[in-house]
């Protein structure tokens, strides 16, 4: 990480963070909740099945609720397992938010250990990736934490999945600076807007 670009990336980062983290937790809530709900409102939610969600970490748009409307809706909820010594992430099925996850790589909520074996799911069975991000651009790019767990996921078992980011509109910029392995989203959505790009057209 030393071209001027790349160092733009990490300067472009630790800001989105850092504003992201000023939200109240009252304000984080309510936001979140506004997102999910248009979320669960996209006609392709319908007609999916099996979900890969992120378990929302530090000041990231809240999940929770999302997982547990999924589950009553009779989906399949999986989330990730960080594998930090490969750089990839598994899917593992969750069936209750309470009871089957505990905090695990960098703090984040992850699947209890005793579940790991028996839950892991084939990432090419995912319909929808609900994707977290420090910042999104008005093309669908993003950055994320930097270990580059999303653009590898999403290129690869999963690249059949639907990519969705959720975003507090203050994440969202005009323009990022891109990488050739940077994958884009399929649709943004924050509490103020939709945003959505045709793959086809891509
Ligand atoms: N909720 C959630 N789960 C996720 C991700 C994510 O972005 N969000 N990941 C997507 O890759 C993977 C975990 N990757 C991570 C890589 C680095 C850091 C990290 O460096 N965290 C900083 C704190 C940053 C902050 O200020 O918020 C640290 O520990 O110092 C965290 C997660 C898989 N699970
Ligand atoms: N498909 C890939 N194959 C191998 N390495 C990759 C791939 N995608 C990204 N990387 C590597 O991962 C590193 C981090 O990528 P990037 O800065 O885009 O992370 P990020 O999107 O912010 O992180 P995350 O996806 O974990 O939230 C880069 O140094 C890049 O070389």
């Amino acid at each position: 990480m030393s071209t001027p670009q790349a160092l733009d990336r990490q300067a472009l980062r630790s800001r989105f963070l850092a504003q992201r983290s000023l939200l109240s937790p009252v304000a984080r809530t309510r936001l979140s909740l506004q997102i999910i709900e248009a979320l669960l409102a996209l006609p392709v939610f319908r007609d999916t099945n099996h979900l890969f969600i992120y378990c929302n970490y530090h000041s990231e748009v809240e999940t929770t609720e999302l997982i547990r409307r999924c589950l009553r809706a009779g989906k399949t909820v999986s989330v990730p397992l960080t594998r930090p010594d490969q750089s990839r992430m598994a899917a593992v099925a969750i069936t209750d938010p309470d009871a089957d996850l505990a905090p695990g790589y960098k703090g984040i909520p992850e699947p209890l250990p005793a579940l790991i074996p028996s839950r892991l799911l084939p990432l090419e069975t995912i319909e929808i990736v609900v994707v977290p991000g420090a910042v999104f651009d008005r093309q669908g790019y993003r950055l994320g934490y930097g270990g580059g767990y999303y653009d590898r996921f999403l290129s690869g078992a999963a690249a059949q999945a639907r990519r969705i980011g959720l975003a507090f509109s203050l994440q969202v910029v005009e323009r990022l600076p891109v990488f050739p392995y940077d994958i884009p989203m399929d649709i943004v959505i924050t509490e103020k807007e939709l945003l959505q790009w045709p793959r086809n057209a891509r």
